[in-house]
């Protein structure tokens, strides 16, 4: 079964979807971009708070922020989330810059730390890259969208290219996750490519992805995971 990669703002809110379900409690700052990074002191207390959970816990996971392109830009912030104790370090391939070098330089890190490498279906998904992520040691690649007013990931990325990215990325041992302003609707046809993951945050809020997180919007991706035909 495709499980549940939901991002979450605030203590509280890893508390919803902990009883929701959520298979992945992504610490992720939605105010602050696509892949909104919290401040180190609040994943420092989100660690502390998942730890408490103790064994059956969901996955802990967080963003780097929407960080330029340079190598070492990108591999300080990872270090920087890293030492928090996050066991799953979330960082975008952004169009700005050497992407692959970027990857190549946190191979030191990935033997480490579990990184997740995420593309952007709207910034163009360079495919050579998943072998690249392979090869630096990566735990696992997603695809999201970089503009959350620009569409959902089905209309930024042929259904094709989306079964393709799950494909290529499977074919290397990668963790699979699909995103970008998903609907309950989605769950159905991105079931179909059968990804390890779909996340979500604005499907899970009110007023949106900045909104509240509402338990009751959680638990209709749940069931809709669970059962994606039902769904459709
Ligand atoms: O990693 C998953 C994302 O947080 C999804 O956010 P979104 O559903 O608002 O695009």
């Amino acid at each position: 079964m495709t499980g549940l990669l939901a991002s979450v703002a605030t203590l509280g809110e890893m508390e919803i979807v902990r009883a929701g379900g959520a298979d992945i409690v992504d610490l992720k700052d939605p105010a602050r971009g696509a892949l909104g990074a919290w401040e180190p002191d609040g994943l420092r207390a989100a660690v502390a708070r998942w730890r408490s959970w103790g064994v059956g816990a969901p996955q802990l996971s967080a963003t780097i922020g929407d960080q330029p392109m340079d190598p070492e830009t990108v591999l300080r912030a990872a270090e920087s989330v890293a030492a928090t104790g996050v066991p799953l370090v979330k960082l975008g391939l952004f169009a700005d810059g050497d992407a692959a070098a970027c990857l190549a330089a946190l191979r030191p890190l990935a033997r480490r730390t579990r990184l997740i490498a995420v593309f952007f279906a709207d910034l163009g998904v360079a495919f050579e890259l998943i072998p690249a992520a392979a090869d630096a040691g990566f735990h696992g690649v997603m695809v999201d969208t970089a503009d959350k007013g620009a569409g959902g990931l089905r209309q930024r990325m042929e259904d094709d290219a989306i079964d393709a990215f799950v494909r290529t990325a499977r074919a290397r041992g990668l963790l699979t996750g699909l995103a970008g302003s998903l609907s309950a609707d989605d769950i159905a046809p991105l079931a179909r490519f059968e990804p390890d993951y779909l996340g979500f945050r604005g499907a899970l809020c009110d007023g949106g992805r900045t909104g509240t997180l509402a338990a009751a919007r959680v638990a209709t991706v749940r069931a809709a995971l669970r059962s994606p035909r039902a769904a459709a």
